[in-house]
């Protein structure tokens, strides 16, 4: 029986809708808290009892806006999740924090609840860029909700920001950036802006309204950071994140590892053994995105499964490959050998032509401590992977089915829940990564 899992459950809810956002959110006046919070516990006991899992080791709230949800829906779904499965002391539970006057005065009462990380999304310390993005808040708003935020949970204090925004140049961001490091605790997430189809920031580049930085001046942008964020003492241990005093999100990192975890909410996702049916193999599962609909599913059913795929072996090294060369450290021998038993690195990528090109050019390391991007190659990540996952589906074959103990080997969990995972950065990761 599985030992270990993780878990999503979404709150779908935002004030406004800010101009680059496709995730999975509603703006709505008349949410029905009451019921979404009943629904997110009931999904939640579900689907742990389905996974039949002991131990969870972390618990994620992200957005939407989870920081809107009622600090009682936090406490209700970490009772849940307690209720089923052994939740520590040491867990780590996330509550992703847009930095408004509302979210705020409820951070207090959220760690009563039991979050102990805050993850604050101030995107932008500049005014009219934060009005262009169409965020809910100001700048002065953003640093109050950081200052309060670390008297809470000092040295467990996040900061997303984004950059390659409308309009910036580097000399911008790289102020910014200092200015952010007076602020800011030990852990920094930092996102290029991705120009989603179908929001009104695509829509008003494509008609000429607004433009961003180029490509070249996006990626200096993201260099100077890097190095900047090191001079400061922060370690980069995956493309868009940096920690020091050893303060890596665990949740994040169990992703990049492959771990199992359950998706609980509108949209979210999750990657499961489920046990309790008989299953054997790991399935990507994704919940009904429109809350309403989901609530229904919840009540009539228990859960709002709309679609669950089993990944055969070959999707599980895809996955294992494309999230851990995100990290640093890559992929060790060890790790892969947990779900590629019979298959090392050096047997599946050490005789390609096209992979030994790339390990020439420095930006992709084989050694006998595994599989890794160089500093220079994790900039340039997305072009390494094709070669690989090309070689991997050559080597593997597609079809067969997936390896009894590389999906069940695990001894423990996290819990991810979210307010609308649909297309949260982490999870699409999951689903993009076809070979072109
Ligand atoms: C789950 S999301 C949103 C969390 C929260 N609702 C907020 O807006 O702060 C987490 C992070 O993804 C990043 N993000 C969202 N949309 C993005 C986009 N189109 N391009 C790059 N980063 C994005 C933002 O930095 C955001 O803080
Ligand atoms: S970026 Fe965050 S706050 Fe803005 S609409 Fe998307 S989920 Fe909501």
């Amino acid at each position: 029986v599985s030992q270990s899992q993780s878990v999503s459950a979404s709150w779908p809810y935002c004030l406004r809708r800010c101009s680059y956002c496709n995730f999975n959110k509603y703006v709505t006046r008349d949410s029905n808290d009451v019921r979404m919070t009943e629904c997110l516990r009931r999904e939640a006991e579900m689907l742990l009892r389905l996974s039949q899992v002991s131990c969870v080791t972390s618990v994620f709230f992200g957005g939407g806006t989870p920081s809107l949800a009622p600090p009682s829906t936090i406490a209700a779904v970490l009772e849940a999740v307690s209720g089923c499965a052994s939740l520590s002391d040491k867990a780590e539970v996330t509550l992703e924090v847009n930095p408004t006057p509302a979210g705020m005065s409820k951070l207090e009462d959220c760690c009563r609840a039991g979050v102990n990380r805050l993850s604050i999304g101030v995107q932008s310390l500049q005014d009219e860029d934060l009005e262009i993005l169409g965020r809910d808040h100001s700048s002065r708003q953003a640093l109050r909700t950081v200052e309060e935020a670390r008297r809470l949970c000092p040295g467990r204090v996040s900061v997303d920001v984004m950059f390659g925004r409308p309009g910036q140049s580097l000399g911008s961001w790289e102020r910014e950036l200092s200015e952010l490091l007076r602020v800011c605790d030990d852990h920094v997430s930092l996102y290029q802006l991705t120009l989603e189809r179908g929001t009104e920031l695509f829509k008003q580049v494509e008609a000429g309204e607004v433009s961003v930085p180029a490509e070249d001046e996006t990626a200096e942008m993201y260099q100077s950071a890097r190095r900047t964020l090191g001079q400061h003492g922060f370690l980069q241990y995956e493309v868009s994140n940096f920690a020091r005093n050893n303060t890596v999100s665990h949740h994040n990192t169990s992703y990049w590892k492959g771990k199992q975890y359950i998706g609980v909410g509108p949209g979210a996702h999750g990657r499961f053994v489920c046990v309790g049916e008989g299953g054997e193999v790991r399935e990507a599962r994704t919940q009904t995105l429109e809350p309403d609909v989901w609530m229904r599913e919840v009540q009539q059913r228990g859960h709002g499964t709309r679609r669950r795929i089993r990944l055969g072996h070959l999707d599980l090294l895809e996955e294992v490959l494309v999230m851990g060369l995100r990290m640093a450290d890559g992929i060790s021998h060890r790790h892969w050998a947990l779900f590629s038993p019979r298959l090392g690195l050096h047997q599946v990528f050490g005789t390609s032509a096209h992979v030994q090109d790339l390990l020439n050019s420095g930006r992709l390391v084989l050694d006998d401590r595994g599989l890794r991007c160089s500093w220079e190659g994790l900039a340039f990540l997305d072009s390494l992977l094709p070669a690989l996952l090309v070689e991997l589906e050559g080597r593997v074959g597609r079809g067969r089915r997936a390896d009894r103990q590389s999906s069940r080997g695990e001894s423990c969990v996290s819990i991810l829940v979210c307010t609308c995972l649909g297309s949260s950065s982490n999870i699409s990761i999951f689903l993009q990564h076809t070979v072109s």
